[in-house]
């Protein structure tokens, strides 16, 4: 276990005025976790021989990927260069960028005083820059202005500084300027999260409350819950109270992380750190909630945070229909860790047994359905995402629509869909194209506002289901890869929504049923059937496909009947030629699913469900 240095105080004892806690927030690759590693780095906490990049960044995923999923929060020592015997305590927590994870942000900026609100010199602010300093100045933390990569040719600090200090109010002369990669300017940026972000105000003798900012799941020591303790002290061995459920638990560790976990007697007003109670599940130490000490314990609580809410749902079904228990011990581990994750069992007469599966957002969903194929080994297919729909039918009944398969027949009197608020952030010159798509997908423009001379925020109202899709994809190909784009749900509202069912042979394929607006029916039905003519082999007899409103067809085509005999090209007598082509024919096979009577291989899924325009969407960041 590494030993704390001597001038660096023990987190029971430490002097609140002597803490920083503040948080990065930034768009998604302004180089967060890179600023990140070189303070690790400067503060000594990390030696040079065990640097990697992005060290906080510890799931394989979020290597890979790029991106932050969890945060993390680190403790720095840190002696400004002015006055290097006065070693204050900064305590860091590195947050996710993206909008499907703005919720753990949140989180981690109540827990913080001040932010560094980090920016691209290169890029300039973008729609997640604005999305989290909204948020920032919701929860009053000071703001330190930072413009990133001016090592890069193509930096533009002059301009930059000046669209900085116009957003948040203040000189572009008070805008730091640093190169996370090369460490330029890092140090004085240091500074002055010590001269600017306040230290934390506390009553060290009341009794303890904490808020738990995050909670992860560990294999070997169950739930690790980072905590911000606000007043009082909590110490190693006390029983603890957690306010919401009234659950107790003993602390069997506490401590913060340097950035291992470094086990310390107690964390006092102020601190920032983590505590292991031997709880096995997220969802038993929530985040939000407030934990007080068992005895001469704290009657009111801290004000709670909001609880993550699905935003859309996908059905995963195992490939094959004898891994459903291994997905579901997946699901239940994933769970462990992942307190947004929602799911339960459904069946589809096209896919067989699975789960209906709700996520924050498309990338979350795109996380979990990795992991599960990666860790777990599963083979999986998802039905198309779609949000979550209230219909209210005319005799006043009211059903909540998760799959569109459930979507009600009969009198249905009014539908509801989830509506967001959508900021996208572009050169100028996209203003018409970026209109234009908004208008196709239903939206309703807000406003519009000029950041610099060439750059305008838009602000739209979009129904949710109209974004989740391929929106992304397609304002990055309108825009040449400039635009960028956050929103937040802002309630629902009522449309003209239809569900259209696909019928393979008569029979209705329930993973390809989708609610579309009524306009837009038509054109789903027929892009779907022919693409299902495609992708779906001949078979030994025709095959109809039809769309379909309830009982009106709105676009048909057949597939033709033909057996296909792959040795057909195989006269003569090369047996191991003829073995192999079997083969392979075999194992196509495997990827076959059975829809009624019909065999639909398993490409044609992923395909249709992902559709056209968007083939691949989805991955990767938004
Ligand atoms: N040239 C240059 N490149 C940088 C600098 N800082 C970061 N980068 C690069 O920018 C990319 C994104 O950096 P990250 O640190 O992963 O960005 P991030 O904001 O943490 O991204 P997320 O975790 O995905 O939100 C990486 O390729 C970094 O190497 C810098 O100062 N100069």
């Amino acid at each position: 276990m590494p030993a704390i240095p001597s001038h660096v105080p023990e987190p029971s004892r430490t002097d609140p005025t002597l803490l920083r806690n503040f948080c990065i927030i930034a768009h998604i690759d302004h180089g967060k976790s890179t600023l990140a590693d070189r303070m690790l780095q400067l503060t000594g906490v990390v030696e040079q021989r065990q640097m990697r990049a992005q060290y906080l960044d510890r799931m394989d995923i979020e290597r890979e990927r790029g991106i932050t999923i969890k945060s993390q929060a680190v403790r720095l020592p840190w002696a400004p260069t002015h006055d290097k015997s006065n070693t204050h305590i900064l305590n860091m927590i590195d947050t996710p960028g993206h909008v499907d994870f703005t919720y753990e942000v949140s989180r981690s900026l109540a827990a913080c005083e001040g932010t560094i609100l980090l920016v691209d010199a290169a890029q300039g602010i973008e729609a997640q820059t604005l999305a989290n300093l909204y948020l920032a100045m919701e929860n009053d933390l000071t703001i330190v202005p930072v413009l990133n990569k001016i090592d890069l040719p193509a930096a533009q600090p002059e301009k930059f500084s000046e669209e900085l200090a116009n957003l948040i109010g203040c000189q572009p002369e008070d805008v730091l300027k640093v190169s996370a990669k090369t460490g330029m300017g890092v140090e004085a940026l240091l500074d002055r999260v010590v001269r600017d972000v306040p230290a934390p105000v506390g009553v060290k003798d009341a009794p303890a409350r904490a808020m738990i900012f995050d909670s992860v799941y560990d294999s070997y020591r169950g739930v690790v819950t980072y905590v911000r303790v606000i007043d009082g002290q909590l110490n190693k061995r006390e029983r603890i109270r957690m306010m919401s459920t009234n659950a107790t638990h003993e602390l069997l560790e506490i401590g913060t992380n340097s950035p291992e976990m470094l086990p310390a007697d107690g964390l006092g007003v102020g601190e920032v750190g983590y505590l292991i109670t031997g709880v096995k599940d997220v969802r038993q130490s929530k985040v939000g909630d407030t934990i007080t000490t068992l005895t001469k314990g704290a009657t009111e609580a801290l004000g709670g945070y909001k609880d993550p809410k699905p935003m859309v749902f996908s059905g995963l079904y195992p490939l094959d229909g004898s891994d459903y228990p291994e997905l579901r011990d997946a699901l239940d581990k994933l769970q462990l860790n992942d307190a947004a994750l929602v799911y339960e069992p459904e069946t589809s007469a096209a896919l067989g047994f699975g789960f209906r599966v709700g996520f924050l957002g498309l990338l979350h969903l795109d996380v979990i359905r990795e992991r599960l194929e990666r860790e777990f080994g599963l083979d999986l297919i998802a039905t198309a995402p779609n949000v979550v729909y209230r219909v209210v039918m005319e005799d006043g009944s009211e059903h909540i629509v998760t799959n569109p398969s459930e979507f009600p027949e009969g009198k249905i009197g009014e539908v509801y869909e989830p509506m967001v608020r959508a900021t996208i952030l572009a050169p100028s010159e996209f203003i018409g194209s970026i209109m234009e798509l908004c208008q196709t997908r239903r939206g309703t423009l807000l406003g519009m506002d000029y950041l610099s001379e060439d750059r305008v925020e838009i602000r739209y109202t979009l129904p949710l289901a109209e974004i989740v899709f391929d929106f992304f994809d397609q304002l990055k190909s309108k825009t040449r890869g400039y635009a960028s784009l956050d929103y937040e749900p802002t309630g629902e509202q009522t449309s003209s929504l239809v569900k259209v069912d696909i019928l393979l042979h008569g029979d209705k394929v329930d993973a390809f049923s989708a609610i579309t607006h009524k306009d837009a029916a038509y054109a789903y039905g027929v892009r779907l059937v022919a693409k299902l003519r495609e992708l779906i082999p001949r078979q030994a007899f025709e095959v109809p496909i039809q769309a379909a409103i309830g009982s009106r067809v709105i676009a048909r085509e057949t597939i033709r009947a033909i057996r296909k005999d792959v040795l057909a090209k195989c006269y003569g007598g090369d047996i191991s030629r003829k073995r192999k082509l079997l083969e392979k024919q075999k194992e196509g096979k495997k990827r076959m699913k059975m829809v009624g009577s019909v065999e639909v291989p398993q490409e044609a899924f992923i395909a249709v469900l992902s559709s056209d325009e968007n083939a691949g969407s989805g991955k990767g960041k938004k």
